[in-house]
């Protein structure tokens, strides 16, 4: 049986090229510039130009390239898929900007029919290679005809077809040439306007940095519509990628996919290409003109290869060497930009040990002590721990910070697994985590004749809570420096140990303790005092019957007021230290008793104090 070959529908092909393949029928001229451009390279002569007219509904591209024979317009342009760009085993050959010979039929989408009147540079004229003209008809079928034509190079006109009038439109097209081609190594204009000038910003000449720096940062505006943090130069010499960084001078989401404008060989490829830069480096915006890369068929993306891959790495570390450099020139930069990207530079510092030092030197962390560096945290406290979460280093900062064992909270993003990494930079840094035995507050009951003596005062310090949905009780328990415990129902650990002392105090003295535990909430955060505390005692015994202060008595009113204000202000501390949230009605009371204590304290002894 005879083989035979196959019949490509071309309508199918048009339609398969304008519904699937491109984004948009604007592709068309970027294909037509990209082939010109081919052309002039092709020829190898430097230089060349690109000349496009729109009269009339008509779009003519000259090109002063290497042109066809006839015989290849046969081969070339009649065979859909052949392309003259391909080495002998199909590679991409690496000067051209196209590669899989479809790129032409991109016309189709806005001409009924392509014109092209070319003459090849490889003859002279009378050698039988004159000028020739194809003619390719939508419908699948061409004609080619002797042409006059004196120079080398090639015409390619189209007609537009009804509805596609406004892409061939002198407004857009010129929009068009200059959206792909304002980079490229020829000189190209539209009806006579330049459309190609000097060349990528980044590689134009400026008198001095700052005229330069200038210049970028007004191309930055303009193209992305941000003034930048900084701008960073991009090299990457194995990619043949040169460009710029744009550091954004706001916090993005590291979710949001940083797009890129990319060049390839000095064409657009397309204004938002993802994938350019590793995944931490989201606080950067390119603009890079890739000479190696290789765009997908419908080249409107990069194709994921090696290339790209190391170009990738080779870009990351252009940015981090940018961050190293900033943090040796100029630290007050380092942390205003830390203050905004801080995300992405500790998820570069889980692997990355430059990173890690930045992140160590430069980046505040939450600790007991207050707002500090790791590495500052480590000279004052060499015996210092974290905690995992956040929620166990808001429960424990204030008792470990009383036991004099600093905390720092490791809870948030990267930051456990980043303090875990820190002996990478020096094998004797220890920054253990918490070992929750190592600080336990155990709580014991009073004996009861204490107890049975705080009752009055134990009535009257509910009161002066009660509004605010906490409990009070009073048990011992270290460290002695701490007055007070805020706890609330997430803090497990400490209200088994505050149930448990509850049940033996039960078991031994369940009718003394039977009216204190019948207030019990069971869910409602506690207020819990510390009887080992000389100040938190002293407010407990505000409940004795006996004098107050300095021997006098006072009336049992002014008594309890107190009370509720010592009581009131040991809550509003021991909110603050655990750092719980603070409600308005927390602040309020906070408030309150500061200014009502403060008055006890400044009341002369003469004029008795008047309260309330
Ligand atoms: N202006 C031109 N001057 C000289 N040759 C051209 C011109 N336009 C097209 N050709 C020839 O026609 C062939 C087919 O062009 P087409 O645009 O379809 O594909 P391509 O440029 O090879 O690849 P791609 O589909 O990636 O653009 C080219 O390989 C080239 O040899």
């Amino acid at each position: 049986m005879a083989e035979q070959a196959f019949q490509v529908d071309l309508r199918g092909v048009v339609d398969l090229l304008s519904r699937h393949l491109y984004a948009s029928p604007r592709v068309y001229l970027r294909e037509l510039l990209q082939n010109a451009v081919d052309a002039i390279t092709a020829r190898g002569e430097g230089g060349g130009r690109v000349e496009i007219e729109t009269t009339g509904g008509t779009l003519r591209v000259h090109d002063d390239g290497i042109g066809l024979t006839a015989d290849e317009v046969h081969t070339l342009l009649a065979t859909i898929g052949r392309s003259s760009k391909r080495d002998e085993l199909g590679f991409a050959r690496h000067d051209f900007l196209g590669q899989f010979g479809i790129g032409l039929l991109s016309a189709f989408l806005v001409a009924d029919e392509i014109e092209v009147v070319t003459r090849s540079a490889k003859g002279g004229p009378g050698d039988g290679h004159g000028a020739v003209r194809w003619t390719g008809l939508s419908g699948g079928s061409y004609r080619v005809e002797p042409a006059e034509r004196d120079e080398p190079g090639t015409t390619v006109t189209l007609r537009a077809r009804p509805g596609a009038a406004e892409l061939l439109s002198p407004a857009v097209v010129a929009d068009l040439a200059r959206t792909y081609g304002s980079l490229l190594p020829v000189d190209l204009t539209v009806d006579g306007v330049p459309v190609t000038g000097g060349g990528p910003p980044w590689q134009v000449a400026h008198p001095d940095p700052a005229s330069r720096r200038r210049a970028l940062e007004r191309y930055c505006e303009d193209l992305y519509g941000f003034t930048p943090f900084d701008v960073v130069d991009l090299d990457v010499p194995e990619a043949g990628l040169t460009g710029v960084a744009f550091v954004l001078p706001q916090p993005v989401s590291p979710a949001a996919r940083a797009a890129h404008r990319v060049y390839l060989k000095r064409m657009l490829l397309a204004e938002s290409v993802e994938g350019l830069l590793p995944e931490w480096a989201f606080f950067a915006r390119c603009v890079v003109d890739a000479g190696e890369l290789r765009p997908t068929a419908s080249r409107e993306a990069l194709y994921e290869d090696e290339l790209l891959d190391s170009a990738r790495q080779g870009l990351g570390d252009v940015l981090r060497q940018w961050l190293v450099r900033l943090s040796e020139t100029d630290p007050g930069r380092l942390r205003a930009f830390l203050r905004l990207h801080q995300l992405g530079v500790k998820a570069m510092a889980l692997h990355d040990d430059e990173m890690l030092r930045i992140v160590d030197r430069w980046l505040e962390y939450e600790t007991s002590a207050g707002p500090m560096t790791l590495h500052e945290f480590r000279r004052r406290h060499p015996d210092g721990r974290f905690t995992p979460s956040v929620d166990e280093f808001r429960r424990l900062s204030a008792v470990a910070g009383a036991q004099g064992v600093g905390l720092v909270n490791g809870g948030y993003v990267h930051d456990t697994e980043i303090i875990e990494r820190l002996p990478a930079l020096d094998p004797d840094i220890r920054l253990a985590r918490l070992d929750a035995a190592q600080l336990t507050t155990t709580f014991g009951v009073l004996d009861p004749a204490a107890e049975l003596r705080l009752r009055p005062f134990l009535a009257a310090a509910q009161r002066a809570v009660e509004r605010l949905g906490c409990e009070v009780v009073v048990r011992e328990f270290d460290p002695a420096s701490l007055p007070a415990l805020y706890l609330t129902s997430r803090d497990a650990q400490f209200r088994d140990e505050l149930a448990r002392a509850r049940e033996e105090a039960d078991e031994l003295w369940a009718d003394v303790l039977g009216a204190v535990n019948a207030t019990t909430g069971v869910d409602r955060p506690q207020l819990v005092l510390n009887h080992r505390n000389p100040l938190a005692r002293r407010v407990t015994s505000l409940g004795d019957d006996g004098p107050v202060s300095g021997g006098e008595t006072t009336p049992h009113a002014p008594r309890d007021d107190l009370i509720e204000l010592a009581v009131q202000a040991l809550y509003g501390q021991a909110l603050l230290l655990g750092h719980h949230p603070l409600r308005p009605a927390d602040t309020a009371v906070l408030n309150r008793s500061f200014i009502g204590l403060l008055e006890w304290a400044v009341h002369s002894p003469e004029a008795p104090h008047e309260h309330g």
